[in-house]
Protein backbone atom coordinates (compact mmCIF):
# COMPACT_ATOMS: atom_id res chain seq x y z
CA UNK A 1 0.00 0.00 0.00
CA UNK A 2 1.64 3.72 -0.63
CA UNK A 3 2.65 5.54 2.24
CA UNK A 4 -0.18 8.38 2.65
CA UNK A 5 1.35 11.40 1.38
CA UNK A 6 3.03 14.08 3.81
CA UNK A 7 2.06 17.84 3.93
CA UNK A 8 4.99 19.81 4.67
CA UNK A 9 4.67 22.30 7.61
CA UNK A 10 4.64 25.88 5.97
CA UNK A 11 6.74 29.64 7.40
CA UNK A 12 5.27 32.05 6.12
CA UNK A 13 8.24 34.57 5.24
CA UNK A 14 5.65 37.95 4.98
CA UNK A 15 6.83 39.42 8.68
CA UNK A 16 9.69 39.79 7.30
CA UNK A 17 8.89 42.26 4.01
CA UNK A 18 6.95 44.09 6.34
CA UNK A 19 8.85 43.97 9.31
CA UNK A 20 6.49 42.65 11.74
CA UNK A 21 8.73 41.47 14.92
CA UNK A 22 6.54 39.87 16.68
CA UNK A 23 5.38 37.73 13.52
CA UNK A 24 8.82 37.29 12.41
CA UNK A 25 9.98 35.82 15.84
CA UNK A 26 6.96 33.48 15.34
CA UNK A 27 8.28 32.44 11.67
CA UNK A 28 11.67 31.68 12.78
CA UNK A 29 10.54 29.71 15.69
CA UNK A 30 8.05 27.59 13.20
CA UNK A 31 11.47 26.91 10.67
CA UNK A 32 13.73 25.58 14.24
CA UNK A 33 11.15 23.44 14.54
CA UNK A 34 10.72 22.32 11.11
CA UNK A 35 14.50 22.48 10.50
CA UNK A 36 15.69 19.92 13.64
CA UNK A 37 12.38 17.30 13.01
CA UNK A 38 12.35 16.98 9.51
CA UNK A 39 14.57 19.52 7.30
CA UNK A 40 11.68 20.04 5.28
CA UNK A 41 9.68 22.85 4.78
CA UNK A 42 8.17 24.91 2.59
CA UNK A 43 8.36 29.06 2.32
CA UNK A 44 5.15 31.36 1.17
CA UNK A 45 4.98 34.60 0.60
CA UNK A 46 8.78 34.21 -0.04
CA UNK A 47 9.34 37.16 -2.94
CA UNK A 48 9.45 34.98 -5.86
CA UNK A 49 6.60 35.77 -8.25
CA UNK A 50 4.46 32.41 -8.86
CA UNK A 51 3.94 33.96 -12.43
CA UNK A 52 7.89 33.55 -12.61
CA UNK A 53 7.76 30.39 -11.45
CA UNK A 54 5.15 29.47 -13.31
CA UNK A 55 6.87 30.86 -16.71
CA UNK A 56 10.16 28.81 -15.78
CA UNK A 57 8.58 25.39 -15.52
CA UNK A 58 6.45 26.39 -19.31
CA UNK A 59 9.92 27.61 -21.41
CA UNK A 60 11.90 24.16 -19.35
CA UNK A 61 9.31 22.15 -20.49
CA UNK A 62 9.09 23.80 -24.00
CA UNK A 63 13.01 23.07 -24.26
CA UNK A 64 13.06 19.48 -22.49
CA UNK A 65 10.66 18.78 -25.72
CA UNK A 66 13.26 19.53 -28.47
CA UNK A 67 15.03 17.00 -30.02
CA UNK A 68 18.12 15.52 -28.50
CA UNK A 69 20.33 17.48 -30.94
CA UNK A 70 19.47 20.89 -30.21
CA UNK A 71 19.23 20.09 -26.46
CA UNK A 72 22.64 18.72 -26.90
CA UNK A 73 23.87 22.23 -28.39
CA UNK A 74 23.58 23.83 -25.57
CA UNK A 75 27.27 23.96 -24.18
CA UNK A 76 29.25 26.56 -23.07
CA UNK A 77 30.79 27.99 -25.77
CA UNK A 78 34.56 27.11 -24.24
CA UNK A 79 33.46 23.43 -22.72
CA UNK A 80 37.23 22.40 -22.24
CA UNK A 81 38.35 25.20 -20.43
CA UNK A 82 34.98 26.48 -18.52
CA UNK A 83 36.61 26.95 -14.63
CA UNK A 84 32.71 26.05 -13.42
CA UNK A 85 32.71 24.20 -10.49
CA UNK A 86 30.18 21.61 -12.06
CA UNK A 87 29.35 21.14 -15.03
CA UNK A 88 27.00 23.58 -16.98
CA UNK A 89 24.84 23.59 -19.59
CA UNK A 90 22.50 20.74 -20.70
CA UNK A 91 22.88 17.33 -19.42
CA UNK A 92 21.57 13.57 -19.47
CA UNK A 93 22.13 10.97 -16.79
CA UNK A 94 24.97 8.61 -18.14
CA UNK A 95 22.52 5.19 -19.09
CA UNK A 96 24.66 2.77 -16.47
CA UNK A 97 23.48 5.03 -13.90
CA UNK A 98 20.34 4.48 -11.93
CA UNK A 99 19.05 8.01 -12.05
CA UNK A 100 16.51 9.12 -15.26
CA UNK A 101 16.45 12.49 -15.69
CA UNK A 102 18.02 15.01 -17.97
CA UNK A 103 18.61 18.75 -16.66
CA UNK A 104 20.37 22.32 -17.78
CA UNK A 105 22.53 23.89 -15.12
CA UNK A 106 22.68 27.61 -14.48
CA UNK A 107 25.30 29.69 -12.31
CA UNK A 108 25.27 33.04 -11.57
CA UNK A 109 24.57 34.79 -15.16
CA UNK A 110 27.67 36.99 -14.41
CA UNK A 111 30.18 34.26 -14.00
CA UNK A 112 29.57 33.77 -17.91
CA UNK A 113 29.82 30.08 -17.17
CA UNK A 114 26.35 29.43 -18.60
CA UNK A 115 24.80 28.40 -22.09
CA UNK A 116 21.69 28.60 -22.93
CA UNK A 117 19.04 27.83 -25.50
CA UNK A 118 18.33 29.77 -28.33
CA UNK A 119 14.80 28.15 -28.17
CA UNK A 120 12.25 28.84 -26.38
CA UNK A 121 12.30 32.47 -26.86
CA UNK A 122 12.59 34.25 -22.97
CA UNK A 123 14.49 31.59 -21.43
CA UNK A 124 17.33 33.25 -21.01
CA UNK A 125 15.39 36.79 -19.41
CA UNK A 126 13.81 34.14 -17.32
CA UNK A 127 16.11 31.90 -16.00
CA UNK A 128 18.62 34.74 -15.00
CA UNK A 129 15.51 36.24 -13.30
CA UNK A 130 14.46 33.57 -11.31
CA UNK A 131 18.52 32.68 -10.49
CA UNK A 132 18.59 36.62 -9.19
CA UNK A 133 15.01 35.65 -6.97
CA UNK A 134 16.26 33.07 -5.86
CA UNK A 135 19.60 34.43 -4.45
CA UNK A 136 17.67 36.87 -2.56
CA UNK A 137 15.56 34.57 -0.91
CA UNK A 138 18.58 32.32 -0.19
CA UNK A 139 20.28 35.54 1.63
CA UNK A 140 16.91 36.01 3.58
CA UNK A 141 16.20 32.13 4.76
CA UNK A 142 20.50 32.22 5.37
CA UNK A 143 19.51 34.98 8.31
CA UNK A 144 17.08 33.57 9.49
CA UNK A 145 18.62 30.15 9.79
CA UNK A 146 21.09 32.13 11.57
CA UNK A 147 18.86 33.27 14.13
CA UNK A 148 17.14 29.89 14.65
CA UNK A 149 20.92 28.44 15.24
CA UNK A 150 21.53 30.82 17.71
CA UNK A 151 24.62 32.28 16.11
CA UNK A 152 25.95 35.66 16.48
CA UNK A 153 24.06 38.11 14.31
CA UNK A 154 25.47 37.34 10.49
CA UNK A 155 27.70 34.68 11.45
CA UNK A 156 26.88 32.28 8.19
CA UNK A 157 27.24 35.24 6.11
CA UNK A 158 30.54 36.34 6.65
CA UNK A 159 31.45 32.09 7.38
CA UNK A 160 30.48 32.25 3.70
CA UNK A 161 30.11 35.43 1.63
CA UNK A 162 31.32 34.08 -1.94
CA UNK A 163 27.81 33.32 -3.86
CA UNK A 164 29.81 32.02 -6.69
CA UNK A 165 29.37 28.21 -5.88
CA UNK A 166 25.42 28.43 -5.96
CA UNK A 167 23.81 26.88 -9.04
CA UNK A 168 20.10 25.98 -10.69
CA UNK A 169 19.42 23.24 -12.19
CA UNK A 170 16.08 22.99 -14.62
CA UNK A 171 14.97 19.16 -14.29
CA UNK A 172 12.75 16.73 -16.42
CA UNK A 173 12.09 13.16 -15.45
CA UNK A 174 11.16 10.33 -18.15
CA UNK A 175 7.85 8.94 -17.49
CA UNK A 176 8.00 5.32 -15.64
CA UNK A 177 8.33 2.05 -17.07
CA UNK A 178 7.19 -1.14 -16.71
CA UNK A 179 10.90 -2.27 -15.25
CA UNK A 180 11.91 0.74 -13.06
CA UNK A 181 10.74 4.04 -11.58
CA UNK A 182 13.73 5.85 -10.12
CA UNK A 183 14.41 9.29 -11.16
CA UNK A 184 16.80 10.51 -8.51
CA UNK A 185 18.35 7.91 -6.27
CA UNK A 186 18.03 8.68 -2.84
CA UNK A 187 20.40 11.08 -1.48
CA UNK A 188 21.21 14.01 0.65
CA UNK A 189 21.67 17.60 -0.44
CA UNK A 190 25.79 18.88 0.27
CA UNK A 191 24.77 21.90 0.20
CA UNK A 192 23.76 24.64 2.86
CA UNK A 193 19.96 24.22 1.71
CA UNK A 194 18.29 23.66 -1.40
CA UNK A 195 15.24 25.17 -3.08
CA UNK A 196 12.87 23.49 -5.03
CA UNK A 197 9.79 23.92 -7.31
CA UNK A 198 8.23 22.05 -9.63
CA UNK A 199 4.47 20.91 -11.92
CA UNK A 200 2.13 19.06 -10.49
CA UNK A 201 2.88 15.73 -11.46
CA UNK A 202 4.07 14.75 -8.16
CA UNK A 203 7.17 12.18 -7.00
CA UNK A 204 9.46 13.87 -4.82
CA UNK A 205 9.82 11.78 -1.64
CA UNK A 206 11.42 11.70 1.94
CA UNK A 207 12.64 8.98 4.16
CA UNK A 208 10.83 9.50 6.94
CA UNK A 209 11.09 6.35 9.85
CA UNK A 210 12.41 3.92 7.24
CA UNK A 211 9.72 4.73 4.76
CA UNK A 212 9.22 6.39 1.67
CA UNK A 213 6.77 9.20 2.01
CA UNK A 214 5.27 10.74 -1.31
CA UNK A 215 5.52 14.65 -0.83
CA UNK A 216 1.99 16.16 -2.39
CA UNK A 217 3.35 18.13 -5.27
CA UNK A 218 3.02 22.42 -3.87
CA UNK A 219 0.31 24.18 -5.60
CA UNK A 220 0.20 27.79 -3.50
CA UNK A 221 2.96 28.97 -5.12
CA UNK A 222 5.16 28.15 -2.42
CA UNK A 223 9.10 26.80 -2.82
CA UNK A 224 10.28 24.05 -0.84
CA UNK A 225 13.17 24.12 1.15
CA UNK A 226 15.89 21.25 2.21
CA UNK A 227 18.30 21.54 4.54
CA UNK A 228 21.65 20.45 2.94
CA UNK A 229 24.89 18.26 4.85
CA UNK A 230 26.55 22.13 5.40
CA UNK A 231 23.90 23.84 7.41
CA UNK A 232 22.81 20.75 9.42
CA UNK A 233 24.63 17.90 9.64
CA UNK A 234 28.27 19.38 10.30
CA UNK A 235 28.23 23.04 11.48
CA UNK A 236 25.08 22.41 13.51
CA UNK A 237 26.44 18.74 14.66
CA UNK A 238 23.64 17.39 13.54
CA UNK A 239 20.98 19.37 15.92
CA UNK A 240 19.18 19.58 12.51
CA UNK A 241 18.24 17.22 9.75
CA UNK A 242 19.59 17.21 6.41
CA UNK A 243 16.43 14.36 5.15
CA UNK A 244 17.36 11.82 2.80
CA UNK A 245 14.90 12.12 -0.35
CA UNK A 246 14.54 10.97 -3.90
CA UNK A 247 12.62 11.31 -6.98
CA UNK A 248 10.10 8.30 -8.14
CA UNK A 249 9.05 8.83 -11.76
CA UNK A 250 5.23 9.22 -12.54
CA UNK A 251 3.68 7.77 -16.24
CA UNK A 252 4.27 11.47 -17.84
CA UNK A 253 7.29 13.74 -17.48
CA UNK A 254 8.29 15.91 -14.30
CA UNK A 255 9.77 19.06 -14.23
CA UNK A 256 11.48 20.80 -11.89
CA UNK A 257 13.95 23.26 -10.61
CA UNK A 258 16.51 23.27 -8.12
CA UNK A 259 18.64 25.80 -6.94
CA UNK A 260 21.45 25.04 -4.49
CA UNK A 261 23.08 27.97 -1.99
CA UNK A 262 26.30 26.12 -1.21
CA UNK A 263 29.80 27.57 0.07
CA UNK A 264 32.83 28.29 -1.60
CA UNK A 265 34.97 25.02 -2.55
CA UNK A 266 37.96 26.15 -1.02
CA UNK A 267 35.67 26.34 2.74
CA UNK A 268 36.88 23.75 5.43
CA UNK A 269 33.39 22.48 7.00
CA UNK A 270 33.44 21.37 10.70
CA UNK A 271 30.98 20.93 13.54
CA UNK A 272 30.63 24.79 14.94
CA UNK A 273 32.27 25.41 18.60
CA UNK A 274 28.68 26.51 19.07
CA UNK A 275 27.32 22.92 18.92
CA UNK A 276 30.57 21.24 20.32
CA UNK A 277 32.86 22.69 22.65
CA UNK A 278 30.87 25.60 24.27
CA UNK A 279 28.27 23.27 25.05
CA UNK A 280 30.18 19.83 25.91
CA UNK A 281 29.42 17.93 23.36
CA UNK A 282 32.08 15.65 20.96
CA UNK A 283 31.94 16.65 17.49
CA UNK A 284 30.12 14.11 15.27
CA UNK A 285 32.48 14.95 12.05
CA UNK A 286 36.08 15.76 11.16
CA UNK A 287 37.17 18.93 9.61
CA UNK A 288 36.90 18.35 5.39
CA UNK A 289 37.28 20.73 2.65
CA UNK A 290 34.24 21.41 0.95
CA UNK A 291 35.29 21.05 -2.72
CA UNK A 292 37.46 17.61 -2.03
CA UNK A 293 33.06 16.03 -0.69
CA UNK A 294 31.90 17.90 -3.92
CA UNK A 295 33.84 15.96 -6.54
CA UNK A 296 33.16 12.61 -4.18
CA UNK A 297 30.02 13.13 -4.94
CA UNK A 298 29.87 14.09 -8.40
CA UNK A 299 31.80 10.52 -8.73
CA UNK A 300 28.78 9.10 -7.12
CA UNK A 301 27.15 10.06 -10.02
CA UNK A 302 29.55 9.18 -13.13
CA UNK A 303 31.25 6.45 -11.52
CA UNK A 304 28.61 4.69 -9.27
CA UNK A 305 29.67 1.87 -7.18
CA UNK A 306 28.80 -1.38 -7.47
CA UNK A 307 26.57 -1.63 -3.75
CA UNK A 308 24.28 1.23 -3.18
CA UNK A 309 25.74 1.77 0.23
CA UNK A 310 29.08 2.63 -0.93
CA UNK A 311 27.93 5.99 -2.32
CA UNK A 312 29.82 8.46 -0.82
CA UNK A 313 27.68 10.70 2.36
CA UNK A 314 28.66 12.87 4.64
CA UNK A 315 28.81 9.50 7.03
CA UNK A 316 32.46 9.83 5.13
CA UNK A 317 33.30 12.01 7.44
CA UNK A 318 31.46 11.22 10.60
CA UNK A 319 33.71 10.17 14.18
O1 LIG B 1 13.52 17.46 -8.66
C1 LIG B 1 13.33 17.49 -7.46
O2 LIG B 1 12.21 17.70 -6.98
C2 LIG B 1 14.43 17.22 -6.46
C3 LIG B 1 15.79 17.17 -7.04
C4 LIG B 1 16.83 16.90 -5.99
O3 LIG B 1 16.59 16.28 -4.99
C5 LIG B 1 18.18 17.45 -6.17
O4 LIG B 1 18.46 17.99 -7.26
O5 LIG B 1 18.98 17.35 -5.23
FE1 LIG C 1 18.13 16.60 -3.53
Amino acid sequence: MAAASVELPVVDLSPFFTGDKGAMACATEAMREACETRGFFRVVNHGVPAELMGRALELSAAFFALPDEEKAKVRPAEADGCKAPLPTGYGQQAAHTADKNEHLAIFDPKLGFNAYPAQPAGFRETVDECFAKLTNLGLLIQEILNECMGLPPGFLKSYNNDRNFDFMAALRYFPATEEENIGFTEHEDGTCFTFIFEDLVGGLEVLEDGHWVPMKPVDDDGIIVNIGDVIKVVLSNNKMKSPTHRVVRKPVHRHSFAFFFSVHVDKWIEPLPEFTTKIGEAPHYMKFLYGEYQQLRMRNKTHPPARREDSVRVTRYAI
